[in-house]
């Protein structure tokens, strides 16, 4: 199956966090992008924070389940220096320090392999690894010990810690391959033998021949060139990676690069090799075994009846394939078809001949002995130089002389090579003819389950995808193997060999059987017994001798794979050597040509200027080139600070907005703050004025509270001085009694003005009984809230009169009052003296006549009280008496002006005159004109 090399690009994350990128990766539409605006399309573009996982499960388990069939898969790493290459395929390391999360595609592929396998127990594998370093076209193998075997994981892990403190650093390429046999009957009682290699290769970072003629082979393939005619063979690196570029892998192709804009053009470079390899195809296929697809047991065995029926359906298809192969020979000479039917055809044709080789090999090994049947014929692939290559050929012809040096030492090498293995496998045999007389042991060869069947015999014919048990190379290494393995082996040593096998196949035991069992039978059993006993340990010693010898034999064979592989570099060395060399002489035969074909000096001298021009214009454009690199860098600088500026604008018209707001809120506060003060200003003023006005109202009032004092005085006076009068003459006359009760009535006002201005003066409320407080106002009646209405509505004028008014009635109800209380005082000193004689009447009643009015004795309270007496004159007296009880107790109360009210009234200074008259129960007040 053709398969495009795929391609993957992996950016290496920058050393410094947020530092510049030269390019990027799109993950989603698998495209990577430079600075330029340039795009690459890819198969997988890794992003710069891939982790190592999602690498691998990217595109590795394809590949793992193509290696587990029984495909070829191969890896290859592009990358400058530093850029993760190593990190990509093994990781930073396998020391205990470094976790498993950061562990690359090679041991991450091997656990994968191991775990797999240890699901599928029914297949017997043998997986080998090899770790190989490419140093100036040397192979330095990192291991050690070549092919090296891992049964587990933890085999695998401990070869792959060695072959890392092993490893060269530098500027080489590194092969790490892993190669699997493995063998496996199938539910349908089919055997399935197969081979796969998957290799993994870190190319080299800096340009070195072999990584220039890697490219060459690229280039090459790409322009179409089928890679039978591309000689691989130019260095160890191209040989190693012929299944890789242009053959039986399924190569995935990895870019590691770096987003450093410093290393932007090696970055380009890597991007244009590896987008090159995009243009390769591969053709992957699975490697079996010739015992592949051959039956073990049948599921079911064929009824009688159908086998007339298979064997003319087997007849008839052998015809149908025979026409088939006819026909597209034809079209193969005819070259009508396109390129891919074409080599469909020719795979076809091949397979046949596959089939036919296999039949007739089949039929012919059938036919043979049984000594014979040792495994089938070795079979070559078809790049095998049995049938040389036209490049060789040609090169044959034209570096003979230079290269007869080296292939004497090469056959010199061999010779000595030959001498020494003949020398140990006779040595080998002569031991194992010593010991074993004609022993079987082929007891041994089969006894160990694990192993596989070994090679044992040469190649005769090509067949390329069909691979030998016991073959346990791959590609170029496989072939340069069988080449020397050819050789290697002398005919003398064939010969001990087969001579051995027919001695180890010679059935002696049977013969002492066979003895055994005709003396059982005679009389001397005894004797018989115990030669039985004897011979039958000695054939328990053979058989182990026989174990071991078969041991060393397979060491021998290791060795000799050592050997063999030694050589094939060698035998590399000297052909690149030889190459070089002729190429040399090449290139002298052509300048002795040109010498010779000197048409005109001018012309070269011409070409020459020219060339020299060109150069110069050269030089100029790389420095046009790098002016414009440096001015790329400028502007990309000039361009960040920019933004940089931009930014820097941006937040200090931000800060401005800020400081502005900041201001007006500022200027606003302090506005507030001015006004307040101002209106504090204003009040104080007022209230200095209010103060000034107090003062002098506070003057004004203690004026007035002197003056007052003054007239009070005054007053007192009058009333004492009436007070006295009254006191010497026991009376006074009426207008000197309304004086003293008008003076008595003034005194009094006077005082409560004084209390009311002081009240003033000391800052309190003039006066809380006098306040038209809430309280009061609730308290008040209807009437007393008509009244206080209308008294609001009156003048000052008016108010005046009203309350000159009302002293002069309160001055004619006092007089009324003290007229009234001197009545009343009068009737009570009248009342005890009509008691007094009351008594008397009594007594001088009680005296004249004691026993006729003794019914009246206890009832004298009441008699007096009803005014009854037994005496005439007493009687009158009582009867007067009493009317004049009823007359008081008919008579109305004095009615009582409350003390507060009379505060109310404010002391007039030039008070008008007023004369107050009583008609029955209402008190007239009439105001009298002033004089
Ligand atoms: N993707 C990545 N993530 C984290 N670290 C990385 C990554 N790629 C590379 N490194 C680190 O960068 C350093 C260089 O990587 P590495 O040695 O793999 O580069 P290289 O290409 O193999 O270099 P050289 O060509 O010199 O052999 C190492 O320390 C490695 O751990």
């Amino acid at each position: 199956m053709d398969i495009p090399v795929q391609i993957a690009v992996r950016l290496k994350p920058p050393g410094i966090a947020d530092s510049l990128q030269c390019i990027f990766s799109n993950p989603v539409t698998q495209i990577v992008i430079t600075e330029s605006g340039q795009t690459f399309h890819v198969n997988r573009a890794l992003p710069v924070d891939c982790t190592q996982v999602h690498l691998f499960n990217s595109f590795m388990i394809p590949q793992i389940n193509c290696f587990l069939d029984g495909c070829d898969t191969s890896v290859v790493v592009f990358g400058q220096s530093k850029s993760g290459k190593t990190y990509t395929l093994f990781g930073p390391g396998f020391e205990c320090i470094h976790s498993e999360c950061d562990q690359g595609i090679v041991p991450r592929f091997l656990s994968e392999i191991f775990h797999k396998l240890s699901q599928m127990p029914e297949r017997e594998f043998i997986l080998h690894i090899t770790w190989m370093q490419v140093i100036n076209n040397n192979i330095f193998d990192v291991l050690g010990g070549g092919l090296v075997r891992c049964c587990n994981i933890e085999e695998a892990f401990q070869y792959l810690q060695l072959g890392w403190r092993q490893r060269c650093h530098g500027n080489n390429h590194t092969v790490f391959t892993v190669s699997m046999e493995q063998k496996w009957v199938g539910t349908n009682g089919v055997l399935n033998h197969r081979m796969s290699t998957a290799s993994f290769c870190e190319l080299a970072a800096y340009p070195e021949p072999g990584l220039f003629a890697l490219e060459n082979i690229i280039k090459e393939l790409i322009a179409g060139n089928p890679p039978k005619q591309i000689n691989y063979d130019r260095c160890i690196l191209t040989a190693m990676l012929r299944d890789s570029f242009g053959g039986r892998a399924f190569t995935w192709v990895i870019g590691c690069i770096s987003t450093e804009p410093e290393e932007y053009q090696d970055t380009l470079k890597i991007l244009n090799l590896c987008l090159c390899c995009r243009g390769i195809k591969n053709f992957v296929t699975v490697n079996l075994f010739a015992d592949n697809n051959t039956p073990v047991y049948s599921e079911k065995t064929l009824p009688s009846d159908n086998a007339f029926n298979l064997q003319f359906a087997t007849a008839q298809w052998i015809k149908l394939v025979s026409n088939a192969e006819g026909l597209f020979n034809k079209i193969l000479q005819s070259k009508s078809v396109s390129d891919a039917d074409m080599s469909q055809v020719s795979e076809w044709l091949f397979l046949k001949a596959e089939c036919d080789e296999c039949l007739n090999n089949d039929i012919s090994v059938d036919n043979k002995e049984a000594n014979t049947k040792q495994g089938l014929p070795r079979i070559a692939e078809d790049t095998e130089p049995s049938e040389p290559s036209e490049s060789d050929v040609e090169s044959d012809s034209e570096d003979s002389d230079s290269e007869t040096v080296f292939q004497d030492k090469v056959e010199k090498m061999m010779e000595y090579f030959r001498e020494k293995n003949d020398q140990l496998f006779a040595d080998r045999c002569e031991d194992y003819l010593n010991h074993i007389d004609s022993d079987d042991i082929t007891i041994s060869e089969t006894s160990g389950s694990q192993s596989l069947p070994i090679l044992t015999s040469q190649s005769n014919s090509g067949r390329r995808r069909t691979i030998q048990p016991g073959e346990s190379l791959s590609g170029a290494q496989l072939e340069l193997l069988r080449k020397v393995a050819a050789n290697a082996i002398s005919p003398e040593s064939q010969k001990i060999i087969i001579e051995s096998h027919k001695k180890e196949i010679d059935p002696e035991p049977k013969l002492i059987e066979r003895e055994l069992l005709k003396m059982i039978d005679s009389p001397k059993t005894n004797e018989i017994c115990k030669k039985y006993k004897i011979t039958k340990e000695k054939y328990g010693q053979k058989q182990i001798l026989a174990r071991k010898l078969s041991k060393e034999i397979s060491t021998s064979q290791s060795q000799l794979k050592e050997l063999i592989n030694l050589c094939i570099s060698k035998k590399r060395l000297i052909d690149d050597l030889g190459k070089s060399i002729s190429n040399n002489t090449r290139s002298k035969t052509y300048t002795e040509k040109s010498e010779s074909n000197l048409i005109d000096i001018d012309a070269i001298k011409e070409i020459k200027r020219h060339e020299t021009n060109v150069k110069t214009y050269k030089k100029q454009i790389d420095q046009i080139k790098r002016q414009i690199k440096k001015d790329e860098k400028r502007k990309n600088t000039l361009d960040v600070e920019l933004l940089k500026d931009k930014l820097k604008l941006d937040e200090l018209s931000e800060t401005s907005v800020e400081i502005k707001d900041k201001k007006v809120h500022t200027i606003k506060h302090f506005t507030n703050r001015i006004t307040q003060l101002d209106s504090i200003l204003k009040e104080k003023a007022n209230d200095l004025a209010n103060l000034e006005l107090s003062r002098e109202k506070e003057l004004m009032l203690r004026k007035e509270i002197k003056n007052l004092r003054k007239t009070r005085e005054c007053l007192h006076e009058q009333r004492c001085s009436l007070g006295h009068k009254r006191k010497l003459y026991k009376s006074l006359s009426d207008s000197e009694e309304r004086k003293i009760l008008e003076c008595e009535e003034a005194i009094e006002a006077i005082d409560t003005a004084i209390e009311y201005k002081n009240n003033l003066i000391c800052g309190r409320s003039p006066s809380a009984s006098l306040s038209d407080s809430q309280d009061n106002k609730d308290s008040r009646n209807r009437g007393e809230q008509m009244l206080m209405a209308r008294l609001d509505k009156l003048s000052h004028d008016e108010i005046k009169t009203l309350l000159y008014r009302y002293f002069q009635k309160v001055v004619d109800l006092r007089g009324a009052c003290a007229a009234l209380e001197a009545s009343a005082s009068a009737a009570v000193e009248e009342a005890t003296t009509w008691r007094a004689r009351a008594a008397a009447a009594w007594r001088h009643a009680q005296r004249s006549r004691p026993t006729t009015n003794r019914c009246l004795v206890g009832n004298m309270d009441r008699a007096l009280s009803l005014g009854l007496t037994t005496d005439s004159e007493t009687s009158d007296d009582a009867m007067r008496l009493m009317d004049r009880m009823r007359q008081f107790a008919r008579c109305p109360p004095v009615p009582v002006i409350p003390s507060q009210n009379l505060r109310q009234l404010m002391p007039a200074t030039h008070l008008p005159a007023a004369k107050v008259t009583k008609e029955k129960n209402k008190l007239v007040i009439v105001q009298q004109k002033k004089h």
